[in-house]
């Protein structure tokens, strides 16, 4: 892997939630290709705004390994980055009177902080692995777009011998150890716009659809709201299509999402790149089977920086100081990394 990432050639590094393999895709070559429908073989990375296909990496080699055992970190004194803070408060109230018009029901805004490291990209990805058994762990690398590492608790969708599931995930509190989190009804409505979202894009399309009761999650330090959501795929069922349904989901976006993009694009300020994209396999094992996570917990891996990417869904009920408590203790998934 360090030699591949010396060469400068595109490689993308990851193990599914509570599984102890690690797949690496190799492609030899720094061509830039793009899916055109998913019925390719590799690893794809696509941004939020999905104007253009997404990037593949090519699995010019492919290799399986178990992750070796390591201990996770001992947490020291993080720093977290206050500044802004006035900045991100002002755009959560814009977000809220927006809400307040009618135009806007949900809205996820977000926020990129820089911070300085010069950490491997292999010491990162095994600090990931280390800490964050049940997450998606991954680390991307091309040379025409970047380097990109995260934890991700969200499944965007899997799809193996027909079935498929996805969740419909959302809503935060910080983890207490031996207390289940009590959730109020802003967290709850917050989850519930999600999996109605899921719903209507998927009833009609999918068989058995059925989505399962909502249960506390952890993700690292963080509790969420999540239904797990199954069905069944008719034979002709057009992949491309299912999955530009389900992305964004309002847990990254928002309702409506035409509007909630727009607000998005126009007021967060910065580009969110492939932060609440998408990433996985695509037919790596078999054909037909697909793995995608929402790319949630990460950050950009540049010379000397590391920037980290969190973000809040905000609704009528959302109170901005508290917006600003979550995203901070969301960042702390990367920073503990750092
Ligand atoms: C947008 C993020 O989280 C989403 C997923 C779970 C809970 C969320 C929330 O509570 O707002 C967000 O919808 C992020 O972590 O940057």
């Amino acid at each position: 892997m360090d030699t591949h990432l010396k060469r400068k050639l595109p490689i993308a590094v990851f193990r599914k939630p509570k599984e102890s393999q690690l797949t690496a895709v190799f492609q030899f070559g720094e061509d830039l290709f793009r899916t055109a429908d998913f019925q390719e073989k590799g690893f794809v990375f696509a941004p939020f705004h999905s104007e253009e296909n997404a990037v593949l990496i090519k699995p010019d080699e492919l290799h399986k390994v178990q992750v070796p055992s390591i201990l996770p970190t001992q947490k020291g004194e993080l720093k977290i980055n206050d500044i802004d803070k006035e900045v991100h408060i002002n755009l959560v109230k814009k977000g809220i009177e927006e809400i307040s018009t009618g135009n806007l029901k949900k809205v996820i805004l977000s926020r990129r902080v820089d911070y300085s490291s010069s950490k491997k990209p292999v010491e990162v990805l095994q600090k990931l692995l280390a800490n964050y058994p049940n997450a998606y762990c991954y680390l991307f690398y091309h040379p025409k777009v970047g380097m990109w590492c995260g934890a991700t608790p969200e499944t965007l969708v899997h799809i193996k011998n027909g079935n498929l599931s996805t969740m419909s995930l959302a809503a935060t509190l910080p983890y207490t150890a031996n207390t289940k989190p009590e959730w109020g009804p802003k967290e709850i409505e917050e989850q519930k716009m999600v999996s109605d979202y899921i719903r209507e894009k998927l009833e009609h399309t999918v068989a058995n659809f059925e989505i399962g009761k909502t249960e506390s999650v952890r993700a690292g330090n963080l509790w969420h709201l999540k239904s797990e959501v199954k069905g069944n795929l008719p034979a002709n069922a057009d992949i491309k299509k299912i999955i530009m349904a389900l992305h964004p989901t309002p847990a990254v976006c928002g309702i409506p999402t035409q509007k909630a993009k727009e607000f998005i694009k126009k007021n967060e300020g910065y580009d969110r790149s492939f932060y609440t994209g998408f990433l996985g396999e695509i037919n790596l094992n078999s054909p037909g089977e697909i793995s995608l996570f929402v790319n949630l917990r990460c950050m950009e891996l540049s010379e000397g920086t590391a920037s980290i990417y969190v973000g809040g869904g905000i609704t009528a009920e959302s109170n901005p100081e508290s917006e600003w408590i979550e995203i901070q203790n969301k960042s702390l998934t990367m920073l503990n990394i750092l």
